[in-house]
């Protein structure tokens, strides 16, 4: 489109239409820009071989077993995606209170983790450091008389960060909420000689019912009561704060926000807060909200997916978890040159 004379000239002065008025401008005056290099895959891991199990409430993740998860790892390395992290289903039998099998250096986490490393060395790994997935009362730490323990369940955590370590992980990623794990972890590690393996820490997580299809991929609901005894209140922001003043001080390497859409405030609070990276976990359910109304056909699924993951870049987000980081590789690729 040329610029044109106009034929009837009102005498504004400001117009900030002039910077729309093409795609080349629009770009040039663009002030986030989302890449794949921001985004980072969660996956879903599972034993046995050749499996590739549909999760119904969220339409196209799967769980796969480890020959399976190495195909998948390598498809999403070769759209530009840098990092991806793991979530373990692990089979009844092996949970217990205790969350013993998180650290068990030969259980799924940890073959998983080598098997990665030695396929994709430079593809980056972030394992999920928490009980949930390893307890048989689906919390984040051990149970006791109906109470979550904390110091008890922070050295469990400090173990299962240990042996992810030492099998690979470039991250660690505490999703717990305990108090004063950053700590213990950063100390494990450090003692052991992991001086640069990273901790990525959920520190402003969210008791949220977001979490719903994340807890059916890997079949780790609460087995009675809810987590708000650890996870905070969705009504803070300033709590938000404390949190992350706390994981800094402990030894984060990055802060993260979870979940993100209903946050991008806290988002942006924090951004102001610290010169660490800013992570935020888009959640599996903002991502069922948003494949269930396309499927529908109520949305553009693509163009909403994009605003979504912009607005969370837009409010301060270096890297930002989602389920949708394929599908968002991909649909930056074609989108270039588009305005
Ligand atoms: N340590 C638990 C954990 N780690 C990541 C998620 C949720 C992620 C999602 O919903 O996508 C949860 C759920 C929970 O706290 O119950
Ligand atoms: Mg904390």
């Amino acid at each position: 489109m040329e610029a044109t004379p106009a034929d009837n000239n009102t005498g504004q002065v400001h117009r900030p239409r002039r910077l729309r008025r093409t795609g080349a401008l629009r770009r040039m005056v663009q002030e986030t820009v989302l890449t794949a290099a921001d985004l980072i895959y969660p996956l879903f891991v599972m034993e046995g071989e050749g499996q590739q199990e549909a999760i119904p409430s969220m339409p196209n993740c799967f769980r796969y077993s480890l020959d399976l998860l190495l195909e998948e790892a390598k498809a999403v390395w070769e759209l530009g995606i840098g990092a991806i992290a793991l979530f373990p289903l692990i089979p009844h039998h092996q949970k217990d209170n205790a969350g013993t099998e998180s650290y068990n250096p030969d259980g799924l986490i940890p073959r998983a983790v080598r098997a990665l490393k030695q396929a994709l060395p430079e593809l980056l790994v972030i394992t999920d450091v928490a009980l949930d997935p390893y307890s048989s009362e689906g919390h984040d730490g051990i149970v006791q008389n109906g109470q979550i323990l904390n110091d008890e369940t922070v050295a469990v955590l400090a173990k299962q960060a240990l042996v992810q370590a030492e099998a690979g992980a470039d991250f660690v990623a505490p999703s717990d909420m305990m108090d004063g794990r950053v700590r213990e972890i950063r100390k494990a590690l450090d003692a052991e000689g992991w001086i640069n393996v990273g901790i990525l820490a959920y520190s402003a997580k969210y008791a949220s019912a977001y979490y719903g299809p994340f807890r059916d991929a890997l079949d780790s609901a609460p087995k009675f009561g809810d987590k708000k005894t650890y996870q905070m209140d969705a009504a803070n922001a300033r709590e938000a704060l404390k949190e992350v003043e706390l994981d800094i001080k402990e030894g984060a390497d990055i802060v993260m926000v979870k979940p993100a859409l209903a946050y991008l405030d806290v988002i942006c609070r924090i951004k102001q807060h610290t010169n660490l990276p800013v992570a935020a976990y888009n959640v599996s359910g903002e991502y069922a909200m948003v494949k269930a109304a396309a499927q529908q056909g109520w949305i553009d699924e693509k163009a909403v997916m994009l605003e979504t993951l912009t607005s969370m870049k837009r409010a301060g987000a270096d890297l930002i978890l989602t389920y949708f980081a394929k599908d968002a590789a991909l649909a930056l690729r074609t989108e270039k040159g588009k305005a």
